[in-house]
């Protein structure tokens, strides 16, 4: 297994930044691709990247819009949103040694294609090894280092081994495994359901139908899960239920704040990437292909596309005919 000291992490947004920052912590040297010269310049001068307000840049990382630089990395973040990470590998890959894992770190399923963020990595960069990172972390609690823990996934077992080793520390632990679509089911489904757990708060429905939510919720992510072929054990996991308690929990989660806008009939928050909202009409063609019923996710795509309202939404849920847990 080859020595993992440099990371590269392209995308330099809340999240990017945030993991640039786990990189450094754990000893690599670390360079973080922002596309645009200008943003570059000014994160490398002022040592703080205004998409992640408050924190302050490890003196380790160097910051750079040349993607030939980046591409020079042992490991490589790819941390754009998921409907951006096709354009973002594809351009990275001519540049790439071959071999070089690149671990995708955005949640979501690609429109058009139902592809799923490793399989677009492997469209878009051939040579290189694909795997997934996901997991209960807001890029604010990584980036002031309090403790977070994810889920590492790739094919090869020891490839997994070797990259946890490359980026974990005291306070950023993660947990490999070699389940990639049971990791990649979790995150993609999590932020839509984190909107239907913010319309429930919003709507003022109350703590005992949140937790009924999230609940029928993690049924819905596990059923898909099943379908696709992932572990038990990986849904019930970190990328899977942990992550779906931390986003059906708090409105510092992007796709809470989203719903819980939209239940008290209020404007979306501008500027916040909501994954949810564009996973959510994908998640559910998916799923009408795989032939498993996900009403909530449904409710939430037919919600966002004007179909249903929040009100004949919550009456078709709770009317439901009865049936065995
Ligand atoms: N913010 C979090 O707390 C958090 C935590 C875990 C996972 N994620 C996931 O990470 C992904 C990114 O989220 P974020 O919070 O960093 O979003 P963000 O909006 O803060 O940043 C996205 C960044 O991607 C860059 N980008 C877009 N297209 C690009 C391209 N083709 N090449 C290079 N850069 C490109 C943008 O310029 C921007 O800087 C999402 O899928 C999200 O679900 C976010
Ligand atoms: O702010 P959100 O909803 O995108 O959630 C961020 C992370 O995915 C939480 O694990």
């Amino acid at each position: 297994m080859p020595a993992h000291m440099s990371v590269s992490v392209i995308g330099a947004g809340a999240w990017g930044t945030a993991l640039a920052d786990v990189a450094a912590r754990a000893g690599r040297k670390v360079t973080l691709y922002a596309r645009n010269a200008e943003h570059a310049a000014q994160i490398q001068a002022m040592r703080v990247n205004p998409r992640l307000a408050g924190v302050q840049l490890h003196p380790g990382i160097a910051v750079t819009s040349d993607i030939a630089v980046a591409a020079l990395a042992d490991i490589i973040l790819a941390v754009t949103p998921a409907q951006h990470l096709r354009a973002a590998v594809g351009h990275l890959a001519p540049h790439l040694k071959p071999d070089t894992p690149v671990i995708a770190c955005a949640k979501g399923i690609e429109h058009g294609t139902h592809k799923f963020m490793t399989e677009v990595i492997a469209e878009a960069a051939p040579r290189a090894v694909p795997a997934i990172l996901s997991g209960p972390s807001f890029a604010d609690d990584v980036a002031r280092g309090l403790p977070t823990a994810v889920t590492l996934a790739t094919r090869d077992e020891a490839l997994a081994r070797a990259l946890v080793q490359a980026l974990g520390s005291a306070t950023f632990r993660p947990y490999h495994t070699t389940d990639v679509r049971g990791v990649e089911i979790g995150g993609a489904a999590k932020n839509v359901l984190a909107i239907a757990a913010g319309i429930v708060v919003g709507k003022n429905l109350g703590a005992s139908a949140l937790a009924a939510l999230t609940t029928r919720g993690f049924s819905e992510l596990a059923r898909l899960g099943r379908a696709c072929g992932a572990r038990a054990e990986t849904l019930a996991g970190l990328s899977g239920l942990g992550d779906l308690l931390l986003s059906c929990s708090t409105a510092q989660s992007r796709n809470f704040a989203l719903g819980l806008a939209l239940g008290r009939g209020e404007a979306a928050p501008i500027g916040k990437l909501a994954e949810g909202a564009f996973t959510a009409p994908v998640l559910c063609e998916l799923a009408a292909a795989q032939k498993v019923d996900m009403p909530v996710s449904n409710a939430v795509a037919a919600i966002l596309g004007d179909r249903l309202t929040i009100d004949a939404a919550i009456e078709g849920l709770l009317t439901r005919p009865f049936k065995a847990e």
